[in-house]
């Protein structure tokens, strides 16, 4: 557990995050060259590209789970409501507290119940909840995370016990638990059939309103149904990763400007 205790904010807060000139490297292999982006407040910004173009250490870097990885490196700032989260006086458990993430394969304690697992995140984060609050807490974010109706009479038993899509609403919940002020996701779908798919999909339409969402996906027609904005990553012959061109959704897939993100979103190349 951590040593800092927080009082838990009485709502989400939703702000807005903003990446100017992040480079990258893996010792000195650099992979991101100079990555602007505004992700605006209550908006879900899709990032897209190819395979190894950079996306998942840019969110990485989106809350500061790159500099876990002892070779990585990075350049740049990210601010959050217009605060650096690299700043010297900011910890790392508290940048992550404001900047959940949810990841590729859903990442339940399964032994523990879902009740537990739920506010397993106030613990790790050393966020405290009054006792009596915590039910109302645990309903609110598995309500949330579309998940509520399907666990509410058996919030005993294990989190591993429930589907793969369950498992996925399960840790967007534990995310919750903290209120986030942003929720970054790494291709959230991809371990998931068509139907755990679209509830998850939902499920961000919904938090939408309440948190900024940054996600990551291969899938072009997930970018399109439910992004408002869109980045598009490349990692041309050997160079690392850059923004080609980022804007609303519509104009990327329907009108973008540049001929390589028109290639992309319909599926010529990547
Ligand atoms: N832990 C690591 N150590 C060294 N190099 C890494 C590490 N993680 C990623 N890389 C390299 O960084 C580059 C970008 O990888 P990244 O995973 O961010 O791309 P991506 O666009 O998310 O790819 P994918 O869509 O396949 O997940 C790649 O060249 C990759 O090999």
């Amino acid at each position: 557990m951590s040593e800092t205790t927080a009082i838990l904010p009485a709502v989400t807060d939703a702000m807005a995050l903003e990446a100017e000139s992040v480079s990258a490297w893996f010792g000195d292999h650099k992979v991101l060259d100079r990555v602007s982006l505004a992700m605006p407040a209550r908006m879900v910004t899709a990032l897209i590209g190819p395979s190894g173009c950079g996306k998942s250490t840019f969110l990485r870097i989106l809350n500061r789970m790159h500099e876990l990885v002892p070779s990585a490196s990075l350049a740049g700032e990210v601010r959050l409501g217009g605060d650096d989260i690299y700043d010297t006086g900011v910890k790392v458990v508290d940048a992550r507290k404001k900047i959940g993430m949810v990841f590729q394969k859903p990442n339940p304690f399964p032994a523990m119940s879902i009740y537990d697992n739920v506010v397993a995140g106030l613990k790790l984060t050393g966020t405290r909840v009054p006792r009596t609050g915590k039910d109302d807490l645990v309903e609110e974010c598995l309500t949330k995370a579309g998940l509520w109706l399907e666990v509410h009479d058996r919030l005993r038993r294990p989190g591993g016990a429930l589907s793969g899509g369950q498992q996925q609403r399960l840790c967007i919940a534990r995310s919750l638990a903290v209120r986030p002020q942003v929720l970054l996701m790494d291709e959230p779908c991809s371990a998931l059939d068509p139907t755990s798919t679209r509830r998850i999909e939902e499920t961000i339409h919904e938090l939408a309103g309440e948190v900024t969402i940054v996600i990551v996906t291969h899938n072009m027609q997930q970018a399109a149904r439910v992004s408002q904005q869109c980045a598009f990553f490349l990692a041309e012959q050997g160079q690392p990763g850059h923004i080609v061109e980022s804007g609303p959704t519509d104009r990327m897939f329907g009108a973008p400007d540049d001929p390589r993100t028109a290639d992309y979103v319909n599926g010529r190349f990547g």
